[in-house]
């Protein structure tokens, strides 16, 4: 029986152990990217006024506000169905709004969607990996659409390896564990060195190498400027990775608190009244 490597065409194939070979070579050759003139910083990154999204007749988000300054890292907590994905989705331009206001670094989102994707990374809750691709085809999908400069080769490696996906550069994803695919992801998400961060449950199935490749990224971006945005339901993780937190229910903001307050199990007290009983 053909082992999962073999399946997966791993790295003993002659063709992908070219490929390989002519990678590490191009690596080599490209200087590391130069660092980015920064762009003057908007205030607030992130802008979000009034949001109202709605499928069908029931609301998704109903009237959220919410402002991110640049190097700030939010967490969106709250129930299944709270809203928080949706949120994310047009912040990410990838999903129109019903009505409201977002702007992402400066851009209208909902006038000029493409123009927020170039500013934006974002790590969707599921999908947006393609199976039959490897992570390296992916990143080079990426660096291609978003018109990276030569040199991008040494930060996606970097990436890789720092979440533990060097070796599995060129497998394809379709024999991905879900903490794998996770990483990936985020991976994908930061290539650009965004200005704005959007990160939907990041750290779901991921193990501690991941979480703290993930957590170490964050604070790595906000130095830099970056705006991040974490939807998560894994408060602890959420507390360490931001430094505000808000709570969504039935599509609205029902509490707002800096994150280390939500720490321990006093903490978790406090949120679990914020989330609301069945119905709530
Ligand atoms: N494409 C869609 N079509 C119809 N309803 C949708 C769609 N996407 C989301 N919804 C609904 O919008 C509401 C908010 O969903 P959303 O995914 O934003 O919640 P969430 O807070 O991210 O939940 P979870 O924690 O489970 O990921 C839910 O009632 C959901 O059923």
């Amino acid at each position: 029986m053909a082992s999962r490597r073999d399946q997966n065409h791993g790295p003993e194939c002659p063709e992908l152990l070219r490929k390989a070979r002519v990678r590490v070579t191009l690596t080599a050759m490209t200087p590391p990217l130069p660092p980015p003139t920064p762009p003057a910083t908007p205030t607030p990154a992130i802008a979000v006024r009034d949001l109202r999204v709605s499928f069908g007749r029931a609301p998704a988000v109903d009237g959220v506000d919410l402002s991110v300054p640049a190097g700030a890292a939010v967490g969106l907590l709250g129930r299944n169905g709270a809203g928080k994905s949706t949120t994310l989705r047009v912040l990410a331009g990838a999903l129109p709004p019903t009505a409201g206001h977002v702007e992402v670094w400066g851009v209208d989102v909902g006038a000029d969607p493409f123009g927020a994707r170039a500013v934006v990374g974002y790590c969707p809750d599921v999908g947006g990996l393609i199976p039959r691709a490897t992570p390296w085809e992916h990143l080079e999908l990426a660096a291609r659409l978003r018109r990276l400069p030569a040199g991008w080769e040494h930060r996606a490696r970097d990436l890789l390896e720092r979440f533990d996906l060097g070796a599995d550069a060129d497998r394809v994803t379709a024999g991905f564990s879900h903490g794998m695919g996770r990483r990936l992801s985020v991976v994908l998400a930061a290539l650009h060195a965004p200005r704005v961060l959007l990160l939907d449950e990041p750290f779901d199935g991921v193990d501690p190498v991941g979480v703290e490749a993930t957590l170490d990224l964050i604070s790595e971006l906000r130095v830099g400027g970056t705006a991040v945005l974490v939807s998560s339901h894994l408060l602890p993780l959420v507390v360490r990775a931001t430094t505000q937190a808000v709570v969504l229910r039935a599509g609205r903001i029902v509490g707002a608190a800096p994150s280390a307050e939500l720490d321990g199990e006093t903490g978790a007290e406090r949120y679990r009244g914020l989330l609301g009983g069945v119905r709530g």
